[in-house]
């Protein structure tokens, strides 16, 4: 079965993170997502991440850098997420017509479904978010 390659924005401003839902009839559908979608020939994972950001909710990425590389097989489709953090764009985040998207706190991710694959991120994050308020603790 042939990998599809997808690249991932984790768009982070302060300890929030900018998640979609999914449409219903969409692979994985009905589950939050990081916004993101595949890689097309001849296009970078860059570059592939400033299109699917712009396209999907409107905002020019103008910092980006590598999260984690997850490889997953739904049993009907293999995909490879290449997770991105983005800190820094233009523009205000908006979603599609009919998709809801919201701003969500980092130690609030746990209550919303995502697609397996994600659980990685997922826990990354939170643990990011709980060292450096250990750091910051006396
Ligand atoms: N965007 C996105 N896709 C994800 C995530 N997690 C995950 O398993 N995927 C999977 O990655 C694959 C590609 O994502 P996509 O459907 O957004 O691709 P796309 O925007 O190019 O859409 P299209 O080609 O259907 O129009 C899907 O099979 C989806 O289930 C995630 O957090 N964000
Ligand atoms: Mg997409």
């Amino acid at each position: 079965m042939k990998i599809v390659e997808v690249a991932v924005g984790v768009i982070k401003c302060d300890n929030k993170i900018y998640i979609s839902k999914r449409a219903n009839e969409l692979h994985q559908g009905g589950k939050w997502e990081f916004p993101g979608g595949k890689r097309e020939a001849n296009e970078s994972i860059e570059d592939a991440l400033v299109r699917e950001l712009s396209e999907e909710i409107g905002i020019q990425v103008t910092a980006q850098s590598p999260f984690m590389l997850i490889e997953h097989d739904y049993g009907d489709k293999k995909v490879r997420l290449d997770v991105r953090l983005v800190e820094g764009f233009e523009g205000k985040a908006h979603h599609q017509e009919g998709q809801q998207s919201l701003w969500v706190h980092i130690s609030d991710l746990n209550k919303f479904t995502f697609p397996d694959a994600n659980m990685p991120i997922i826990n990354k994050l939170v643990g990011l978010l709980q060292a450096t308020i250990n750091k910051s603790e006396p």
